[in-house]
Parts: C-alpha cells; sequence; structure tokens
C-alpha cells in the first residue's frame, strides 16, 4: 500500500464512531426494518432533493477547477449520474403527490453551502476528499439498508441507485485518484483533506438525524 493510501485507510479508522453513528441512525435502522413514518421519509425526500440539486452546481465548480484532463472528464461522467439521481427524487414525488418546492432546513443549506465553499476556495484534494466522504457515506448507508431491508418497497430506486456496481466504481475511483493527488504532498496538505473528510462525514450524521427530527428554522 503507497503512504498516501495508507494515509486514507487511516483516515477512515479514524472516522469510524462517525460511520457507526451514521448507519444505526434510527432513520437507517427504521428505514431497514421497514417501520420509518412516512413524513420523515418525505422530509427526507424533500431535502435530499435540494442538497443533490446543489451538488450539481458542485459538480460544475469542480469540472471547471479539475487538475487534470482525466479527471475532469470523470466528474463529466459523474454530473450525468448526479442528474439522473434529481429524476429519482421527481418521479417518487410524483407518484406521491409531494411538493419539491420546500425551503432548505439550516443542515441542508449550511451542508451545501460548506460543500460549495470547498469546491470554490479548497484546494482540489480537500474538495475531493469531502466528495469521497459524502459519496462513500451513502454507499455504505445505502448497502446496510440493503442488507437488512426486509421489504424495500419504494426505496427500491434508491437502493439500486447507492449500491450499484457503477456507483461503487466511482466511490473507489474518489479514493483512488485522491491517493493519486496526495502523493508527496506537505502534511499541511494533508491536514486540510483530513478536516475536509472529517467535517464531511459529520455533516452526512447530520443530515440523517435532521431529517428524522424533521428539524427546521426554530424561528
Ligand atoms: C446528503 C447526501 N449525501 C450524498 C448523496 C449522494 N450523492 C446525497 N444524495 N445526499
Amino acid at each position: 500500500m503507497s503512504g498516501s493510501h495508507a494515509y486514507l485507510a487511516g483516515l477512515l479508522t479514524e472516522a469510524r464512531p462517525i460511520w457507526e453513528a451514521m448507519v444505526r441512525h434510527p432513520f437507517v435502522r427504521e428505514l431497514a426494518a421497514g417501520t420509518l413514518a412516512p413524513e420523515r421519509f418525505a422530509f427526507w425526500v424533500q431535502q435530499d432533493y435540494l442538497f443533490v440539486r446543489e451538488a450539481l452546481k458542485i459538480r460544475g465548480l469542480s469540472i471547471a477547477r479539475a487538475p487534470d484532463e482525466g479527471i475532469r472528464r470523470a466528474l463529466i461522467d459523474n454530473a450525468a449520474a448526479l442528474r439522473r439521481e434529481l429524476d429519482l427524487f421527481e418521479e417518487y414525488a410524483r407518484e406521491h403527490g409531494l411538493s419539491l418546492e420546500v425551503e432548505p432546513t439550516p443542515v441542508c443549506l449550511g451542508y451545501a453551502a460548506y460543500r460549495q465553499a470547498a469546491a470554490a476556495l479548497g484546494s482540489f484534494p480537500e474538495f475531493l476528499a469531502g466528495t469521497w466522504a459524502a459519496e462513500k457515506a451513502y454507499l455504505d448507508t445505502w448497502s446496510t439498508v440493503k442488507g437488512a431491508a426486509r421489504s424495500a418497497g419504494d426505496y427500491q430506486r434508491w437502493i439500486e441507485n447507492w449500491t450499484s456496481p457503477g456507483f461503487v466504481a466511482w466511490v473507489e475511483w474518489l479514493e483512488t485518484t485522491l491517493a493519486r493527488l496526495l502523493e508527496g504532498q506537505p502534511a499541511h496538505e494533508l491536514e486540510r483533506v483530513r478536516a475536509a473528510f472529517l467535517t464531511t462525514a459529520r455533516f452526512e450524521y447530520l443530515f440523517w438525524d435532521m431529517v428524522y427530527r424533521r428539524e427546521s428554522w426554530p424561528v
């Protein structure tokens, strides 16, 4: 294992408590058990839809800032996959008569703004580390749901999307590309990557917690 691969493996170990809190969150457990209240699920659909719409703008920024042509093309391909994520939410909303015209909650807005700032102002590895954390979080959470779900029912489209071979390959590409970009980087850059990875993982936890509580603006 190269030095930078080992560094990323160390980050995953450091982030394990966040990951465990995420995949064991009541939202995820109840989703897998088929006992999640429909209004909680609907709240997730509405807020994640807004988040993915912002993520698509973030992808655009990162395409412009990609350090080489190979990375740029992989990000362009992923933008098409993100575009399809939006379709899943729109289809579900149409089928269930759910409005997607809602205000973002503080956590949704804060998380999206944090990611936009990383894409616009951060170093490219820092941005990529956050992307890896966010996408790996979804891969691992939805894989947990897939493994435990008694009846996937309405959730099947999301389970398939975030556990598909294409999505697994994208998450692996993020890790491998980040490891390549980190070869020979100074300690302060590694530290920025570490902070971006851990902060993004914490936001992922917060997102599940926010939708479970249906937590909006207090005033
Ligand atoms: C909060 C969040 N994180 C990640 C993903 C997967 N693109 C998502 N849809 N929403």
